[in-house]
């Protein structure tokens, strides 16, 4: 099949694109905290059987990457619920999916990419409690620094923290874009 001319072109400028880009963190540092971060999770909570919950989409790669890394029992569901819909800017949050584990008495873990503002933590770990979990637990891949976040939001494990601008690469997207990315990238200053 033949690809069209005008995704010929759009592809040719995502590739122009990333080659002006910086890389902030690299794939084999990325590798490296999500192995801390692994260990700091069985740490807390092996014997704990854990509801593991992947925030998706962003969520899919950093889940991906701590799961194989875990070293106990725990059941796998994810949930979609997204504000970002590829801006580069957070809106309203919309829920596409909710998860399908009872929750009720269980100690549950959030998995996301990115602890940017909280504003989608805060509610999902909100609706978790909502639905009787026990304890909510978050793990991101990385956490922006920056003093907009919702009170009280903090992440129990963190990757790497990251500086206050727009990233992708490992789950996070430029317009849809670049989840698969090893490592996290930055739009060149001003773009
Ligand atoms: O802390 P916040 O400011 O709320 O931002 C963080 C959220 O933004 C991204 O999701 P997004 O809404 O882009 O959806 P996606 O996961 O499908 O990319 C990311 O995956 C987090 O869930
Ligand atoms: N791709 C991406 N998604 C986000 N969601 C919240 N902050 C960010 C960010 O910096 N990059």
């Amino acid at each position: 099949m033949q690809v069209s001319d005008n995704l010929r072109q759009q592809s040719d400028q995502l590739d122009a694109l990333l080659a002006r880009c910086e890389c902030l963190v690299t794939a084999e540092a990325m590798q490296t905290a999500y192995a801390r971060l692994a260990g700091e999770i069985n740490q807390r909570l092996a014997g704990h059987l854990p509801v593991v919950l992947a925030v998706m989409n962003g969520g899919l790669i950093s889940a991906g990457q701590l799961l194989p890394r875990l070293a106990f029992p725990l059941e796998l569901s994810y949930l979609h619920a997204t504000r970002y819909r590829g801006a580069t800017t957070g809106g309203a949050l919309k829920w596409l999916a909710q998860p399908d584990i009872e929750l009720a008495g269980r100690e549950v873990l959030l998995v996301d990419d990115i602890l940017d503002e909280g504003t989608t933590l805060a509610a999902v770990r909100e609706w978790c409690i909502d639905a009787g979990a026990a304890r909510v637990w978050i793990a991101v891949a990385t956490d922006k620094q920056h003093d907009r976040k919702v009170p009280g939001l903090t992440a129990d494990f963190c990757g790497v923290s990251v500086p206050d601008r727009y990233i992708f690469g490992e789950g996070m997207d430029y317009h849809g874009y670049f989840r698969n990315l090893p490592g996290i990238h930055v739009l060149p200053e001003g773009e």
